[in-house]
């Protein structure tokens, strides 16, 4: 088995055992605290640019299906587990991980101790790294872990948006549709503008399994055009980076204000909130997992949510109109925003789940009512 080299951009240096690709890849390194999921944080598209760390220590173990993927491809640059199972065993499988990573050039890193690695991010913050099979030099390494561009300041939701409209049929999987039951076809056919910033499928699959026709938009698709759509109400993606470089999306929910009622997850909702004045910061380390707590203040009830972001919006910079509606309960940071007097609201973390607890569902039938309630209007 080929070595290969993780360095961190501090000096840091892990040597383990390829898995997937070979070669060389550099991104911002990080950690998920997912228990399962595996396939569904590969093909995120807003892990773009970071190499992820499993901290759960045997990863694999339920082989790769193609249902249960997030995106046609995954966008992450590299992949950093424990232990990756020799044997997987699970119904559903169609292929193991190891080729799924080799199939789409992502380089895999195992047998190196991610508890140690997890709490050193911890301590000193996510950083830029490097994951080598054909360079051993560990200074050389560090060298272009130092080189490698920062997510900071820069646009990569355009490397992964949708480039066309496009209309969206699939629904859930009969398991999640069974958990939303009641739900399952109420939209009545009205129709959801998703902008798609690097979209998880599994939010427009929730639309079409709740009744709704749904179209998906780029990112950087004008009001204008979004509004000849005729929508009951437009959905802001998810989508990987730095919020604050996407200037054209917060001009174009500014003048979706008021005219459509507007529901954003993860990116969608740092963009409502920089649309309407607030500003974002970068976490230390982010919060990525399927267990984070969150209460939504609205209710007092704590949801249990699955997170992937590493910037959030600052709650000291929220302009009058906007009222946080939820908090992470960890760190106590801004969890959910709604405008007090248009119809729009947005949740840092996925409602959607995949993978994760379904706690958050209920967010669907807010949104739905939010639609509801402006037709009626
Ligand atoms: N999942 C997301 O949409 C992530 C939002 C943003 N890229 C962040 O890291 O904070």
């Amino acid at each position: 088995m080929p070595g290969v080299k993780l360095a961190l951009e501090d000096g840091t240096v892990f040597s383990g055992e390829s898995f997937g690709a070979v070669g060389e890849v550099t991104g911002e390194v990080v950690f998920n605290t997912s228990m399962t999921g595996y396939q569904e944080i590969l093909t995120d598209p807003s892990y773009r640019g970071q190499i992820v760390t499993m901290t759960y220590p045997e990863i694999g173990n339920y082989g790769v299906n193609s249902a249960d993927i997030e995106n046609a491809v995954p966008s992450l640059s590299g992949f950093i587990v424990r232990e990756s199972s020799r044997i997987y065993s699970n119904y559903r499988a169609e292929g193991d991980l190891d080729s799924y990573l080799k199939q789409h050039n992502i380089i895999g890193i195992s047998g190196l101790d991610t508890r140690a690695l997890v709490r050193h991010i911890r301590n000193a913050g996510a950083m830029r790294g490097i994951l080598s099979t054909i360079d051993m030099d560990d200074a050389s390494l560090v060298a272009k872990a130092k080189a490698a561009p920062s997510l900071v300041g820069r646009d990569i939701a355009c490397e992964v948006m949708g480039k066309s409209i496009a209309t969206w049929d699939e629904k859930l999987d009969d398991w999640t549709t069974t958990e939303i039951g009641a739900a399952a076809g109420t939209g009545g056919g009205a129709h959801v503008v998703c902008m798609d910033f690097g979209m998880k499928w599994n939010i427009p699959r929730h639309f079409a399994s709740r009744g709704y026709k749904v179209t998906v938009v780029p990112g950087n698709t004008s009001a204008a055009d979004i509004m000849k759509l005729n929508p009951d109400g437009v959905f802001l993606s998810n989508g990987p980076g730095d919020p604050e470089p996407l200037g054209y999306a917060c001009d174009t929910i500014r003048e979706l204000l008021g005219k459509t009622p507007i529901f954003g997850i993860c990116l969608g909702h740092q963009l409502l909130s920089l649309a309407c004045g607030a500003k974002t910061f970068k976490l230390k380390f982010g919060h990525r997992g399927a267990n984070q707590p969150v209460m939504d203040l609205t209710t007092s009830k704590v949801e249990i949510t699955t997170q992937n972001h590493g910037f959030a919006v600052d709650a000291d910079s929220l302009p009058e109109e906007l009222e946080i509606t939820h908090r992470n309960l960890n760190d106590d940071t801004v969890a959910g925003v709604r405008h007090k007097t248009h119809p729009a609201f947005g949740v840092q973390y996925h409602p959607e789940a995949a993978a994760g607890p379904h706690d958050s569902h209920y967010l669907f039938e807010r949104f739905q009512e939010l639609m509801a309630a402006t037709t009626a209007s």
